[in-house]
């Protein structure tokens, strides 16, 4: 009894919810995301996606990408084996069902980075991720820091200042995220990022309770 007792109250247990991290280009997603990797290496995985562009050198399939072709992105996304997809400058990009569940397999929570209209896409699916946005303090600040980032030629950089408008306004229509995060101070957007995390994603331990007469019951700690 006290054995099982001891194996309860060790038992931890993680829902393996997938998490989205979506906001417009430059709001700091990926410099977020390399921090929560770096503190938690184990416990978060990306999935791979899928595209139709050609693979770049050292670029490997299946890793970088699961590079194919239209015609079979296509009919997948037809069969509904996609969770989202989008096309930019003629390519496909997307993410399946399988890559997502490939994550899991491996006992991690999948990460996501997608835009909103991927999000849009997510939400008609059985996914049920947690969504967190990130959002620029302003778009003045978004500007400054996508030129400072030196990625981006002057007609891209309009393009993406564009589509952060309307990004912005959907991030924070209530309802649509579980939780709006402003990276300003980059430390405090990544405490309230992993305050999130803590209440809400990781795993919850079960702390097993006693009672006289030998009965019991597993009680959720955090
Ligand atoms: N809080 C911050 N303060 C100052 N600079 C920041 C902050 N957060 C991120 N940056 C810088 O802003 C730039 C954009 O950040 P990042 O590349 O992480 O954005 P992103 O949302 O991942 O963009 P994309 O969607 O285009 O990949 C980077 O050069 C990064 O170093």
């Amino acid at each position: 009894m006290t054995s099982v007792l001891r194996h309860l109250s060790q038992m931890a247990l993680k829902s393996l919810r997938p998490i989205v991290l979506c906001g417009p280009s430059g709001s700091g997603k990926s410099t977020l995301l390399q921090r929560m990797m770096r503190e938690y290496p184990d416990t978060f995985g990306f999935s791979v996606s899928h595209t139709t562009r050609k693979p770049r050198p050292g670029e490997v399939d299946g890793v970088h990408y699961h590079f194919t072709t239209k015609d079979q992105m296509l009919e997948a996304i037809r069969a509904g084996r996609f969770l989202e997809h989008a096309t930019f400058s003629g390519n496909t990009y997307g993410t399946s069902k399988a890559a997502v569940e490939d994550v899991k397999k491996a006992g991690k929570i999948c990460v996501l980075d997608i835009d909103t209209q991927g999000v849009k896409q997510v939400k008609q699916t059985d996914l049920n991720p947690w969504l967190i946005f990130i959002e620029p303090p302003s778009l003045e600040v978004l500007e400054a820091r996508l030129r400072a980032r030196k990625t981006e030629t002057e007609d891209s950089l309009a393009q993406r200042l564009n589509v952060a408008r309307e990004e912005m306004e959907y991030g924070k229509t209530s309802g649509n995220f579980h939780v709006i995060i402003t990276n300003d101070d980059l430390d405090e957007a990544y405490d309230k990022l992993k305050k999130f995390l803590e209440e809400n994603v990781f795993e919850k331990k079960y702390r097993t309770v006693l009672y006289p007469g030998g009965r019991f019951y597993s009680k959720t700690v955090r």
